[in-house]
């Protein structure tokens, strides 16, 4: 049986049982004061009241077995037969009763009590329930035969008893298909969430990350730089920015092709990805063009971390390029009291980099207004 049915037939016998258990003490309290003058009704009704004592027993065992074996996350063979084993000790046992009543009626009632009673507490196989209904109803119809006489009142207790017997397998049935459709319906339901939640995560990274490098694309960084560059203000704290160019990328592009191309701007997404903080955002910012926000950060703490990456760069190794990659870097910071847009910022830092070109490349210059001047 499937894992959500045996869970939820251990749940249901850990109430169910002790339900029982109350029960069983109110027969035991009726028919263990209950005296007769006649010697058959006195021991019928102490055996009844024994019958329902070691029966509280059984089940004040199954509703703390049923409990525990619930709370597990794997569930032991113990706990996939306990709700089948306590249906058939449960029909079992009615059966006893029903024979012990005869003595008295000619009644079938503890039977259709517990037929009726397991179809509606417990989920089981159609199949499984057939099965054990049937061989309770041939089992109790065979004893019946040895304790009533009157071929009438045998009659009629037999078809009583199968009646009740149909019943609880078409109630069983009813149970099991509700719960199969649910079952099916959540499952599907759960399916359709999970394709969701994936197909968002996809749209999100189409929307915030570049495809090459994974880094951030530039829309999502001015949209996170933005908000750094607001709370930098708000808290008078430092904020920089480093804008790193690939140096001579068309002439790799050229000479190697697009693949190999494409390959150092992953590398040099990693590098960079790999030498920052948490709390820093780096993004792709177009073509071979990469930019760094570093929260709190100072413009000298901005210039040791670009040039730290510059030289870190020489050494990422691209086997079929032969020569090490190299960028030129521009450094440019704010104070938090200073009142600068985001994109004034950027162009400093583009600026600064332009600078690192035109004085030969592979450096790092930092904006002049930044207060740090040129390195
Ligand atoms: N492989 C690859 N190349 C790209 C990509 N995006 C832009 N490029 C190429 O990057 C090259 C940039 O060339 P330029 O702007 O001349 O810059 P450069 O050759 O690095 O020269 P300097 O910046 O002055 O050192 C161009 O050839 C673009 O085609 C990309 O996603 N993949």
């Amino acid at each position: 049986m499937q894992d959500s049915a045996v869970r939820r037939n251990l749940q249901v016998l850990s109430l169910a049982a002790w339900v029982l258990v109350a029960l069983n003490a109110v027969h035991i309290a009726v028919f263990g004061l209950l005296t007769f003058d006649e010697p058959v009704r006195d021991g019928w009704a102490r055996q009844i009241a024994t019958a329902h004592g070691a029966m509280a027993v059984v089940m004040a065992l199954t509703g703390w077995l049923a409990r525990r074996l619930h709370a597990r996350p794997v569930l032991p063979i113990v706990g996939r037969i306990l709700p089948l084993a306590v249906s058939a000790v449960v029909l079992a046992w009615a059966i006893v009763l029903t024979v012990m009543d005869q003595a008295v009626s000619s009644s079938v009632n503890p039977y259709v009590n517990a037929a009726v009673g397991v179809a509606i507490v417990l989920l089981l196989r159609p199949s499984t329930m057939v099965g054990l209904m049937g061989m309770a109803w041939v089992a109790l119809a065979w004893v019946l035969g040895g304790t009533t006489d009157d071929p009438a009142v045998l009659a009629t207790n037999r078809m009583n008893a199968a009646s009740a017997t149909a019943l609880a397998i078409l109630v069983s049935i009813l149970f099991w298909r509700h719960y199969a459709r649910t079952e099916l319906l959540q499952r599907a339901l759960a399916e359709s969430n999970r394709q969701l939640e994936a197909q968002r995560a996809e749209l999100e990274a189409l929307a915030t990350r570049d495809p090459l490098t994974g880094l951030l694309n530039r829309r999502e960084f001015v949209r996170q730089a933005e908000h750094e560059l607001a709370r930098a203000r708000r808290l008078g704290a430092p904020l920089s920015l480093i804008m790193l160019d690939l140096d001579h990328f068309k002439t790799i592009n050229d000479r190697h092709g697009h693949a190999v191309g494409d390959e150092v701007l992953r590398q040099t997404a990693r590098h960079m990805a790999g030498s920052t903080r948490q709390t820093d955002r780096v993004a792709r910012f177009g073509g071979e063009e990469f930019v760094l926000l570093l929260p709190d950060t100072s413009a000298e703490q901005a210039w040791h971390l670009a040039d730290k990456l510059r030289e870190g760069l020489a050494r990422v190794c691209i086997p079929t390029l032969g020569v090490p990659v190299t960028a030129s870097l521009g450094v440019a910071s704010v104070l938090g009291t200073e009142s600068v847009t985001l994109e004034a910022v950027l162009h400093r830092a583009d600026q600064a980099m332009y600078e690192a070109k035109r004085s030969g490349r592979n450096r790092t210059v930092v904006a002049a207004d930044a207060g740090t001047g040129a390195a």
